[in-house]
């Protein structure tokens, strides 16, 4: 089967700092895939060459069979989305939902507008009822629902996560966190998802990569964090450092 994102050693250097050193990666299609690591380790640099807004020195990157250029071309856009952590970030607060939700469709001149913003609207859980409401009337978790409506309305195959709900409150996450596991399910999607929590990977993933200083440190099956069969002491300190997620990891997602 074709792999739905292919990284073969990759290197992205910024001025003179290596921020990825070589990193490769094989996700396949319809598989969730997670990147796990500390701070800095360029969990967020691999998202960002993939969508072509870090500079990529070597390596290549192949999406769903096609190798990348330097430059991202709109039929790539149709195939990848990209979903932030900060929803207040990442949608203008005085747009409408509509306006949000109209721009992509204007870039890509689809015609069926009216159609897609209801589908999607109705796919993320706000139904019609939020599409004149601006962006800072809506909480975070709405918000990042919008967000994710918004990557859905081109129906790429591929979504990139950057740490999706850690901007939004416990009880929120979960409910966002599902919501993508049901759309992912429903459309078939491949997942690369960076987190900071070890539980949200085991739930949201199937396998894993675990990075540390641009480098990849190992790679996981979820059940292996689980049971924590690591290989590496890196890894193991990521799971003490993260103890909180093996008491609230099955309840709460
Ligand atoms: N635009 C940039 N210019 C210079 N250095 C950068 C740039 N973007 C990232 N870096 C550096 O590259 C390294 C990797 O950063 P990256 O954001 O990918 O880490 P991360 O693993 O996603 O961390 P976090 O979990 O904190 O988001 C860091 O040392 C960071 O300072």
């Amino acid at each position: 089967m074709t792999s739905a994102i292919a990284v073969d050693r990759l290197e992205v250097i910024f001025d003179r700092f290596r921020a990825l050193k070589g990193v490769s990666l094989d996700v396949q299609q319809g598989e969730s895939f997670g990147l796990v690591g500390e701070s800095g380790s360029g969990k967020s640099t691999l998202l960002r060459a993939i969508t072509g807004l870090a500079p990529v020195a070597s390596g290549s990157i192949t999406v769903n069979g096609k190798t990348l250029g330097a430059r991202r071309d709109k039929a790539f856009y149709r195939e990848v989305q990209m979903v932030f952590q900060d929803p207040y970030g990442s949608l203008h607060p005085r747009q409408t939902v509509d306006r949000l939700l109209q721009e992509p469709l204007a870039i890509h001149g689809f015609a069926d507008g009216e159609k897609r913003i209801e589908r999607a609207l109705d796919e993320v859980g706000l139904g019609n009822g939020f599409r004149f409401r601006y962006a800072h009337q809506l909480s975070g978790g709405q918000r990042q629902r919008v967000a994710i409506a918004r990557a859905l309305i081109l129906e790429p195959s591929i979504l990139l996560l950057d740490e999706p709900t850690s901007a939004l409150d416990a009880s929120v996450q979960a409910e966002v966190l599902n919501l993508l596991e049901e759309v992912r399910r429903r459309r078939k999607l491949t997942f690369l998802m960076v987190s900071h929590d070890l539980a949200i990977i085991t739930h949201m993933c199937e396998r894993l990569m675990v990075m540390q200083g641009g480098e990849a440190v190992e790679n996981l099956v979820a059940n292996d964090l689980v049971e924590r069969r690591v290989t590496k002491d890196y890894t193991r300190n990521l799971l003490r450092a993260s103890d909180g997620f093996v008491r609230t990891a099955p309840k709460q997602i």
